[in-house]
């Protein structure tokens, strides 16, 4: 019997008193997951709509179109379905607003609210949701050793870094033992060896001799599908174009990949010409020779354990930084040094732009008017009903998320002519929450720019974006060179391009690594 099964069905999304609902996918969808089979659901934002209609997100017109006929059998039928990216406030935070990300100076605060601060084992235990799932000590151990979150557990959720967060909240859904799991870009923002790791996790459960979980992964085109995958759907804007057999459907995915690759290199060209034509950023300029960051010996722990040790690291204009390092090693930690948001940032060790950071010879806010910032912390927290042309203007003026009320015609020409190198310019009215993820993404990234800062940081900038986005994006800062740039990303097609990298180590008692890029 299939757990689900959608016969003709056609999904709406109401739009409110008055307005028509607009359907989700053009065509009626036929489509049925069996128990135990493992699906992957394959295409752009449409495969993350098509993970929504399995869960029960969007209306059916006829009510008997969606069924689930395993749950009549079945008294403990429960469908999750975990999404790292949703394109409301606390997107990036657990579902219901538990934990999740804050600012990330609160990351460091001495003062923790016990009533938001939760641990690990107990937001994987849905401890604080009042829901009548049993604690069971020996099940979360297991979770957390199969998700390489050992030692993690008694952490509070707000000092986890990206990943280590991500993994807790694969942790916390397999927890609930659902009968169909849904799961959108498993490996968003995990370094190679968590990806891995996540991927097996997922492959146990499914192949579970005895209790499998059938389970349904959201992937991109030109992911890599895992080995254990053994039925795949291609899904766009009219609804399901093919499904089948891993195999069955090698030839047309290798086809779509190459459609994309395509597509890429046009979209790659028609944003250079825009680029080229604003000619700002083309520029060329020559580097001053004084450092613009360093650090001289600089070290960070946790309760006694090294993240940074004795860094020395100097950064010069016209460089391009790769910061690169596994899940928890200490990146996002060593870009806050920088953004003042670690409380060790008032250091007479750090000098940037030739003042030390020795606490009273500078404050935050002069100290960030030079800095250009993006990174999931936020896009999590960054309200959603500015308007996108507002979301930017907001990059005028340090750590403010208000509208500045009086620009300047150049400020206003400077944003317009930014939306109009990446084609967004037809949305600036729209409001920023009623973006696309990816859309929301490349805003925040012009916003990290308008002030034409003098360092660059780019935390996870492109992840999350559909594949033109990130061309786009790409491009803008390949083009940009303005000073220096630091970027974290695990993916290598979401890196510009940079001259420089370091790896951070916190496995290895924060000993880091330093050298050039040579491809
Ligand atoms: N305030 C804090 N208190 C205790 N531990 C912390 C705190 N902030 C960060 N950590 C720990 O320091 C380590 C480094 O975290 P950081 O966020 O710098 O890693 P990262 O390299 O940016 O990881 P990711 O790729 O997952 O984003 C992690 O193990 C994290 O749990």
């Amino acid at each position: 019997m299939s757990l689900i099964k959608l016969s003709k069905a056609i999904f709406t999304k109401p739009l409110g008193y008055g307005r028509k609902p607009v359907r989700i996918f053009k065509n009626p969808i036929d489509f049925s997951i069996l128990r135990k089979e493992k699906w992957a659901i394959v295409g752009d934002s449409y495969k993350t709509k098509f993970l929504r209609v399995l869960s029960g997100s969007y209306l059916s017109t006829s009510p008997l179109s969606r069924a689930y006929p395993d749950s009549l059998n079945n008294s403990n039928f429960t469908v999750e379905l975990l999404k790292f990216v949703t394109n409301g406030n606390w997107g990036y935070g657990a579902q219901n607003q538990s934990g999740g990300f804050t600012h990330l100076s609160g990351r460091y605060e001495f003062f923790k609210d016990l009533e938001i601060d939760i641990n690990v084992k107990d937001f994987i235990a849905s401890k604080h949701e009042n829901s009548n799932i049993p604690y069971d000590p020996v099940k979360l151990e297991y979770l957390a050793e199969c998700l390489d979150l050992t030692g993690l557990e008694d952490k509070f959720l707000t000092t986890l870094s990206n990943g280590q967060f991500r993994r807790a909240r694969v942790a916390k859904v397999l927890y609930r033992d659902p009968t169909l799991l849904l799961i959108d870009d498993p490996f968003l923002g995990l370094d190679p060896v968590a990806s891995q790791r996540v991927s097996n996790v997922l492959k146990k459960i499914a192949c579970d001799v005895k209790n499998p979980t059938t389970v349904t992964i959201g992937l991109r085109i030109q992911d890599v599908i895992p080995d254990w995958i053994e039925k795949i759907a291609i899904v766009d804007s009219t609804g399901v174009v093919h499904q089948g057999g891993k195999s069955e459907l090698r030839s047309e995915l290798q086809r779509l990949k190459e459609t994309f690759y395509r597509h890429h290199e046009e979209v790659k060209k028609r944003v250079s010409e825009q680029i080229q034509l604003d000619g700002r950023q083309i520029l060329k300029k020559t580097w001053e020779q004084d450092p613009m960051i360093k650090m001289e010996s600089v070290s960070v722990k946790y309760k006694g354990v090294p993240v940074i040790k004795d860094l020395c690291w100097t950064v010069r204009e016209g460089e391009k930084w790769h910061v690169r390092g596994r899940n928890g090693s200490g990146k996002t930690t060593l870009l806050s040094l920088i953004t003042l948001d670690h409380p060790q940032s008032w250091s007479r060790k750090i000098m940037v732009e030739g003042h030390t950071r020795e606490a009273g010879s500078v404050n935050y806010f002069d100290a960030n008017k030079s800095i250009g910032f993006t990174s999931p912390e936020l896009h999590a927290i960054f309200p959603r009903d500015l308007s996108v042309f507002q979301a930017i203007s907001t990059g005028y003026i340090v750590g403010s998320y208000i509208p500045p009320k009086h620009l300047s015609n150049l400020q206003i020409d400077n944003i317009l002519n930014y939306l109009t190198m990446v084609e967004l310019v037809d949305k600036k009215d729209i409001k920023f929450g009623d973006l696309s993820v990816s859309n929301q993404k490349l805003v925040l990234l012009l916003r990290s720019m308008i002030n034409d800062p003098s360092i660059l940081i780019l935390d996870e900038a492109l992840s999350a974006m559909t594949d033109e986005d990130v061309i786009k994006g790409k491009c803008l800062v390949d083009q940009w060179n303005k000073g220096c740039c630091l970027i974290i990303g695990h993916v290598d097609e979401e890196v510009p391009h940079c001259n420089k990298y370091i790896v951070m180590n916190q496995a290895r008692n924060g000993i880091y690594e330093i050298g050039n890029v040579t491809k």
